[in-house]
Formats: structure tokens, sequence, C-alpha cells
């Protein structure tokens, strides 16, 4: 079997307060912590933790697809708070918008809250990285990603990472392979790659 492509993935935590010192930042461990789980291929992380400043967040995200992040994850700002201006900044360096992760991520949050209503994530396309929006509660990072199981670990909705791996084959990005377990990614037949000797 040949190796797992390594990849490069953006992690940016956005939180004025968390930016700032007041309270210590859970966005990035959490972000890490689960991609390691959940990928089997190399990975060197960009990781960023920036205010709540449009343009700040607008540049972060640039610089990161230009330093050749296949993927970048942000989480926070994505609410109605008049300082939350995540959407705002990821459709301003958009290629292409894919409405699906956001109605998907909304649908997974409200079997956990409420008032999963009230984030605005979205997801982009600019060159070869896609680029998510997760809401800014540190939890959420993982509900998002991985969906609702239950006790058995029977997959009761599908998390949105499961469509990653795909999108990124189909952007010309790295080959990205899951721990099953943590995330069973989908793809189409005929997009697997079949294992080499
Ligand atoms: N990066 C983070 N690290 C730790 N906890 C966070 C982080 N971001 C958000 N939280 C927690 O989730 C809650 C809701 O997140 P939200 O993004 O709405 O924060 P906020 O009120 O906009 O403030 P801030 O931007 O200063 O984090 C916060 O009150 C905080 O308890
Ligand atoms: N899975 C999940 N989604 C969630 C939440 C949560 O706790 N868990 N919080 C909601 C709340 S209260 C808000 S205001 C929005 C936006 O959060 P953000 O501004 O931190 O991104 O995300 C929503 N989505």
């Amino acid at each position: 079997m040949s190796a797992p492509d390594a990849v490069k993935i953006g992690i940016v935590s956005i939180s004025d307060r968390a930016s700032a010192g007041v309270y210590a930042d859970q966005g990035l461990p959490a972000l890490q912590d689960w991609l390691s789980r959940a990928l089997l291929n190399p990975i060197h992380f960009e990781p960023r933790l920036i205010a709540d400043e449009q343009s700040t967040i607008s540049q972060t995200l640039l610089e990161l697809v230009d330093t050749g992040c296949s993927l970048v994850l942000t989480t926070g700002g994505t609410g109605p708070a008049l300082r939350d201006v995540t959407p705002e900044a990821t459709l301003a360096v958009a290629d292409k918008e894919m409405p699906g992760f956001g109605e998907q991520m909304r649908q997974i949050s409200l079997k956990f809250v409420p008032t999963a209503i009230l984030s605005r994530q979205v997801a982009v396309i600019r060159g070869s990285s896609l680029i998510i929006n997760l809401p800014g509660q540190p939890k959420a990072i993982a509900q998002t990603l991985e969906g609702l199981k239950d006790p058995q670990g029977q997959q009761l909705v599908n998390g949105i990472f499961a469509a990653v791996p795909y999108c990124i084959d189909l952007i010309g990005g790295p080959y990205l392979e899951t721990d099953s377990t943590v995330c069973q990614a989908f793809r189409p037949k005929s997009a697997i790659r079949t294992p080499q000797a």
C-alpha cells in the first residue's frame, strides 16, 4: 500500500476574547485534536488565532490558501452579534460558494441546540482550497464535523466531514483518507483509489 498523501490544513480560531487572552483558546486544540483523530494522512497544521475583524479574517484566509492549504477550517464569529463577521470575510475571498456544508451543519447542530439556526456559517472554494466555517463553541467542532452517533457508534446524522475528502479530490487536492471509526468518508465508487502494491 502506498503511504497516504501529506496535507496542509489551516485552522483559524476567530474570537475577540481568546485572541486578547481573556480566556484560553479552545478552538485550535479542538480542531487539531479532531482532525488528527479523523485523518490517516500526515498533516501539517497552519494555526492562527485572530480577533473578529473582517479584514484580518479575509487576509488570514488568503494567506493560508496562498501557502498551499487544501483545507481551511475556521471556528467562531458566525452568529448574529455585531462583531460576528466570519461568513462575510469568507464570502469575500470565494470563487464559489458551497451551500450544502452550512445547510448540513445547521441540521446537525439542531439535534444539539435550538440556537443552531443562529449560525450563518458558509463554505467556499478558493483556487484549490476548501474553506469551511464552524461555530465558535469548542464542542460544536466535533459535533458538526462528525455528526451524531447512537451509543453503539451507529451514525444517526452525517457530519459534514464525510463529504470533505471527495470535495478536495474534485478541486485537485491530496487524497484524504479517514479513520472510519471517527468519520466514514464517502466517495463514489469510481473515485475510490485502489490500494497500490
Ligand atoms: N476560541 C474559543 N475558545 C474557548 N471558548 C470559546 C471560544 N470561542 C467561543 N468560546 C465559547 O463559546 C461561547 C460562544 O462563542 P461566541 O463565538 O459567540 O463568542 P463571542 O461571544 O462572540 O465572544 P468572543 O469572540 O470573544 O469569543 C463563548 O462565550 C465562549 O464561552
Ligand atoms: N453544534 C453546535 N452548533 C451551534 C452552537 C452549539 O453550541 N453547538 N451554538 C449556536 C449558537 S448559540 C450561536 S450564536 C451560533 C454562532 O456561534 P459563533 O458566533 O460562535 O460562531 O452557533 C450555533 N451553533
